[in-house]
């Protein structure tokens, strides 16, 4: 049964005298694909940064499994399960694909510095776990025979996927991504559109996308949100929003 994941209310940011999201409203069930759109400056990865605890939110509240979010550190809210990726690729370039996945963990795992130390029973555990964890999510995003290869000399394309298994190896119950496709080719976008609909069936997390290929986002989406100048505009089926007349108005009067 769908359950209710994510309850944003009235979200509002403002940067001195700009409003960069003005009452934005916006809800994520369990196992949901759900995407925001909207012109260029829309407010749509403002919206993010207030999710993920990069901003704290002027006003208005999110809710992560009917607990009140706003205004924690980002750290506190991916331990709680909702992680993101950012819109430029943001890995440790210089760093194997593999040791990438493991400091995700570490990050994540909140182990001390004297089980560290001193290579505890538990500590050897969990390390041996997350071990196991990055090659599964290596392997469910096709980059296990590059495990020991420099980040930084990855296609584009596996870079973009390496990201989504850094967040997934975190085991994320919503999953944030600012423009994935941004940058790749078509193949490369297909198999992006593949991973994340096997995310939602296969691994039964949730899915919050800001994207700006429209085609992507009309196959995959369960529901889309627009919003134009941090206002929101409308709300629907990719069906409903694709014949808004407000939506098409915004679009068009982009160019
Ligand atoms: N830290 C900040 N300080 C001041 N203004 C900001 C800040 N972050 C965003 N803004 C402003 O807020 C508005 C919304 O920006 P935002 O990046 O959220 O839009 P967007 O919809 O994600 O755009 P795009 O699709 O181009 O990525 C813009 O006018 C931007 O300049």
């Amino acid at each position: 049964m769908s359950q209710l994941l994510l309850d944003v209310n009235a979200l509002t940011m403002r940067f001195g005298g700009l409003v960069a999201v003005n009452g934005v409203n916006l809800k994520v069930k369990n196992r949901q694909i759900v995407s925001i759109i909207g012109p260029n400056g829309a407010g749509k990865t403002t919206v993010f940064n207030c999710l993920s605890g990069f901003y704290i939110p002027t006003a208005g509240s999110v809710m992560f499994k009917n607990e009140q979010i706003a205004g924690l550190k980002d750290f506190q809210i991916s331990r709680k399960g909702l992680v993101r990726t950012f819109q430029h690729v943001r890995l440790f370039s210089n760093m194997t694909v593999v040791e990438n996945m493991l400091v995700a963990q570490h990050r994540h795992l909140n182990t001390n510095l004297f089980s560290g130390l001193f290579k505890t029973p538990s500590y050897r555990r969990k390390e041996g776990e997350a071990m196991d964890h990055a090659a599964q999510w290596l392997e469910e995003v096709g980059l296990l025979d590059v495990a020991n290869r420099q980040a930084g000399n990855l296609s584009y394309g596996q870079q973009r996927r390496l990201e989504i298994a850094r967040c997934m190896v975190t085991q994320p119950e919503l999953l944030m991504l600012d423009e994935p496709a941004a940058g790749l080719n078509p193949n490369e976008t297909k198999e992006l559109d593949e991973l994340i609909i096997k995310l939602r069936d296969e691994h039964e997390i949730s899915i919050l996308l800001i994207e700006h290929d429209m085609s992507l986002v009309m196959g995959i989406s369960d529901h889309i949100y627009v919003i134009a100048q941090g206002t929101p505009l409308a709300d629907g089926s990719p069906e409903e929003i694709k014949n808004n007349p407000d939506v098409i108005k915004a679009y068009l009067g982009e160019d």
